[in-house]
């Protein structure tokens, strides 16, 4: 259905902003797109920030094609039920652990439902989302929900069966970058550093880093293996790391984290 051309954005917070920054950066045009808010004053800001249309959630809900829902997971389903939608229109929802078949039931037959795990650094156009249909989504409800998303960055498709996983690693994987950063720049003023120094090398190393990881297509562990001579600085570092089972850390907060998604789902 490449006719779907009204977005509302239902729910912006952190996540529909980025999302909704994202889509006006991409050149989707701001008269196509609606923020449905609560508070009016929030719908001036983002009018005036972005030149989109504001409305209640309601008002947003009748005048589009595509709803995507910012809100919190424990508010989607019951906002769903409260909105007058009818056939031919797309849920893309954005919330962790909320499965399509809870959307699916709250929505009338003929809504397709897709879910959605975006990340922040959609509000830039780097984003990663996975993309994951409903049963009652065609081929085309995902192709116009993987166009809308494409337009924040980067898309994969993926069985639903695979998004909580995919949300502890992307979803959530800008925090856990984020955490390293503010511990470097920490550490940098521990070391003597001033603090703008610091925050200046540790801003352009994770730059730099991440557009070597991504231009060179290099496995990390090779990247790793570049910088740590035998026997020298880096080495002694990374065995500090080592040692404190940083690693396996990840594996128990990204596990964590999955848990955190199915309990959501699950509430
Ligand atoms: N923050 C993040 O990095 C990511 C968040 N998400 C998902 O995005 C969703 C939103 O998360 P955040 O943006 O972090 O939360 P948030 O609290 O910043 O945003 C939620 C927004 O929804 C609004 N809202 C609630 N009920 C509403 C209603 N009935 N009508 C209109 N607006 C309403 C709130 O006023 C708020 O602005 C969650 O479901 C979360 O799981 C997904 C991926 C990443
Ligand atoms: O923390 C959360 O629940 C959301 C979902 C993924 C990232 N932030």
């Amino acid at each position: 259905m490449a006719s779907r051309s009204r977005i509302a954005i239902i729910g912006v917070g952190n996540m529909g902003e980025a999302v909704l920054s994202g889509l006006v950066k991409a050149g989707r045009a701001p008269a196509d797109i609606v923020a449905g808010v609560r508070r009016s004053e929030r719908g001036e800001e983002l009018a005036s920030r972005y030149g989109v249309g504001t409305a209640t959630a309601d008002e947003a809900a009748a005048s589009a094609d595509i709803l995507v829902l910012g809100v919190k997971p424990y508010d989607v389903v019951a906002l769903l039920a409260s909105l007058e939608l009818r056939p031919g229109q797309l849920v893309v929802s954005l919330a962790a652990g909320i499965t399509t078949r809870a959307m699916e039931a709250a929505v009338p037959d003929g809504v397709a439902v897709v879910r959605t795990m975006p990340n922040t650094p959609s509000l830039i156009g780097e984003g990663m989302t996975v993309v994951a249909a409903g049963a009652s989504a065609s081929e085309e409800d995902l192709e116009d929900a993987v166009a809308l998303v494409r337009a924040i960055g980067e898309v994969a498709v993926v069985p639903e069966s695979h998004v909580d996983a995919a949300a502890a690693i992307s979803g959530s994987g800008p925090a856990y970058v984020f955490y390293v950063a503010e511990a470097l720049v920490e550490a940098g003023v521990h070391l003597g550093l001033p603090r703008a120094t610091s925050t200046q090398l540790v801003n352009q190393t994770l730059a730099g880093s991440s557009l070597l990881l991504r231009e060179t297509g290099e496995h990390p562990a090779v990247l790793r293996e570049q910088v740590t001579s035998p026997g020298g600085t880096t080495a002694a570092a990374l065995r500090v790391l080592e040692s404190a089972a940083v690693r396996a850390a990840f594996l128990d907060a990204t596990r964590a984290n999955r848990e955190r998604s199915q309990e959501l789902g699950s509430a």
